[in-house]
């Protein structure tokens, strides 16, 4: 059985190449920072697909970065310890003891995770956080959410030299305080921060639907940023879907080319998005 499944994988990976193989130059050199969410995370061997078309993309020229979420990992961690927890506008209140449980989550479980998945495909990655050097300082971002960090100032050269050795930094969205605090930051937001502080040529979103849908429940392909503001005004987009949009906005203002919110589910995401003229998700552009 397993044996099969893995058969239909490397069908559906084939036929995505195939589909992909005209186009294989378009990012050569390009930076692509890949947010994959707790959400969109699934099984291992839905890992380890994952993992696969991050090497692929690696070998055909691009430097990836991927930025974990793992709000479910987390969520289940601090049931197991009793620690009770709750969310404000898509962000986790966090008190001293979830800070620790949220960064022991992230940087060790879910960051070695993804690290070990790429290694096993033949990549060569690194798990760091926001605090290895000086990646994303962060201030509060409001004393009412505790130790949730906004990042304030950024220095992506330590993804730089890792680019230039080969390596895939796997980065958890934990931010150094200005005065040694832990900080917990939302996965998009940091994914956003780090796009923007490397200018980088796609960030790429990976969620749990297919892009952003209008009213009547159909994936837009294209979005500008005025047609964002207008949704959200009008109710068309909500929920979790508000602080991605709003990301894509903010990495678009700071020098991101292109922002995609796609389906990390679906076989093969990243490598349709990029390598196929029909593309995944929904594309927002300045
Ligand atoms: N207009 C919209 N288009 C698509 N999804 C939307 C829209 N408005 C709200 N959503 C919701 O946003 C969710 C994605 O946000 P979230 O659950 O926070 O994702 P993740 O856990 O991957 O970060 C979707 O599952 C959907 O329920
Ligand atoms: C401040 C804040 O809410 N931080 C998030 C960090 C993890 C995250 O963003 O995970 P997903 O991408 O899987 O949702 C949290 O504590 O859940």
């Amino acid at each position: 059985m397993k044996t099969q499944n893995m058969n239909r994988d490397w069908i559906a990976t084939a036929r995505t190449l195939n589909q992909a193989l005209p186009n294989l130059q378009r990012y050569t050199g390009a930076i692509v920072v890949v947010k994959f969410g707790g959400h969109a995370m699934g099984d291992d061997a839905a890992m380890d697909e994952f993992a696969r078309d991050i090497v692929l993309m690696q070998m055909v020229g691009v430097n990836p970065v991927i930025v974990h979420g793992g709000g479910p990992m987390i969520n289940e961690k601090l049931d197991a310890l009793g620690i009770k927890s709750e969310f404000v506008n898509g962000k986790r209140v966090t008190d001293a003891a979830t800070v620790e449980v949220v960064e022991m989550v992230l940087s060790g479980l879910v960051g070695k995770r993804i690290v070990q998945a790429i290694n096993r495909q033949g990549g060569k990655a690194v798990g760091l956080s926001g605090k290895d050097a000086n990646l994303m300082v962060c201030k509060q971002t409001n004393p009412d959410l505790g130790f949730v960090g906004t990042p304030d100032k950024m220095d992506a050269s330590i993804l730089r030299d890792l680019f230039e050795k080969g390596t895939i930094p796997v980065i958890a969205p934990i931010g150094a305080g200005h005065n040694g605090e832990t900080f917990n930051v939302n996965g998009d937001t940091a994914a956003g921060a780090i796009a923007a502080a490397l200018k980088a040529d796609r960030l790429l979103l990976l969620t749990d639907v297919e892009g952003v849908k209008n009213k009547s429940g159909d994936v837009l392909t294209e979005l500008t940023s005025q047609s964002i503001r207008d949704m959200i005004a009008d109710g068309t987009i909500a929920g979790g879907m508000i602080p991605k949009t709003e990301t894509a906005l903010l990495a678009i203002d700071g020098g991101v080319r292109g922002v995609v919110i796609l389906d990390g589910r679906a076989p093969n995401a990243c490598l349709l998005e990029l390598y196929t003229s029909h593309g995944a998700g929904t594309l927002i552009r300045g």
